[in-house]
């Protein structure tokens, strides 16, 4: 199998925003229309569109089907930087709020990148107050995204490293573009870098302890047929595929009862997203002190100043 690797080195029912199931989702389900056909693309007619944006945040809803497309868009890499995460948060909750949204489908605006995964500027250089409020909002954004009621699918239009492959992990169902330079995965160690336990837990819980123990420990970046191989992702299409790709698996998704599916995505994720729940600031103080370290910040700076200078 190739592998890849860039060298160089809420639950808890009614808690705000991150509970499993919205108030009056029992009778809302049984009067929710079925999805029976799907657009192949995401030309809505105007009248079922709704759009809105922020800087980073792109979001098209196509209210007749019920699905959202919410596109990342931070050049030139996608950087999951406190922006982000805070605007994607606001967007989030906004697509949660709205009755008539089933699905999101989560991608780039970017064409190579899905996401380079949490802005490393962002770790480094900065002081205590600032790693905390970045680290409550890569916990938020996690918790959405792994607890959401919606049907969320990601659809990987290019590559996904470290966080960018967690916000994929966090989704429902995985769709990635089948291009070879393309690559996902943890790759936190090549940082000097240790992915938290609930990055670890979401990953065991995809492909299993012992891939996952051989990916993290190493930082393994997995093309998208290797990524496929260990169940990293779940599908993989020719790359003008993803979007439509998405939006068909979406409409077999959507033909499940939402409460049926909502209750087993529960039953299913609750104890992962509770182990983080429970430990919560401890996590931000963990992440602190950890990121703090004069070893630690001197590793960033060395990957940063690889990434500034390799060859392309
Ligand atoms: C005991 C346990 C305690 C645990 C406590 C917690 C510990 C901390 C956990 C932290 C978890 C971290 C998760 C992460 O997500 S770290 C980020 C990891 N990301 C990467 O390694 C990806 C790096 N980037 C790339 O590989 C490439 O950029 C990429 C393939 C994405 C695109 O390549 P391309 O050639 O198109 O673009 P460039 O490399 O030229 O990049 C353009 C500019 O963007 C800058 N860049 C890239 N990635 C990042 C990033 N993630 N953050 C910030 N900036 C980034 C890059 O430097 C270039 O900048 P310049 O234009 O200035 O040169």
């Amino acid at each position: 199998m190739a592998l890849r690797a860039v060298s160089a080195l809420t639950w808890g029912l009614g808690g705000p925003g991150v509970g499993p199931l919205r108030s009056g989702t029992f009778l809302r389900c049984a009067t929710q229309h079925r999805l029976e056909k799907m657009p192949s693309s995401i030309g809505f007619p105007e009248a079922s569109r709704r759009p809105f944006s922020s800087h980073r945040i792109l979001v098209d809803v196509d209210q007749s089907h019920g699905v959202a497309t919410m596109k990342l868009k931070n050049p030139p890499v996608n950087s999951l930087s406190l922006e982000l995460l805070t605007e994607f948060v606001i967007s989030w909750e906004k697509l949660e709020n709205d009755k008539s949204c089933r699905g999101v489908i989560l991608t780039s605006n970017s064409p190579k990148i899905f996401s380079a995964g949490l802005d490393i500027t962002d770790m480094y250089g900065k002081n205590a107050a600032h790693y905390a409020e970045f680290w409550k909002a890569v916990q938020e954004v996690w918790l959405k995204l792994y607890t959401s009621n919606m049907v969320v699918i990601a659809a990987i239009n290019g590559s996904s490293p470290a966080g960018g492959c967690l916000m994929s992990l966090a989704s429902d169902y995985r769709i990635m573009a089948d291009n070879p330079k393309y690559t996902i995965g943890l790759n936190e160690t090549l940082l000097g870098i240790v992915a938290p336990f609930w990055f670890k837990d979401n990953l065991v819980n995809t492909i299993g302890n012992r891939a996952s123990e051989h990916a993290l420990q190493r930082g393994l970046l997995f093309p998208p047929a290797d990524a496929l191989k260990i169940g990293l992702v779940d599908q993989i299409v020719p790359e003008d595929k993803v979007q439509s790709t998405a939006l068909s698996v979406m409409s077999e998704w959507l033909k499940i009862p939402d409460h049926a599916r909502q209750l087993t995505k529960t039953m299913m994720r609750k104890p992962t997203a509770d182990r983080l729940l429970k430990q919560r600031e401890a996590d931000i103080q963990n992440f602190v002190s950890f990121i703090s370290k004069d070893s630690i910040q001197k590793s960033l700076h060395m990957y940063l100043k690889f990434l500034k200078e390799r060859e392309k």
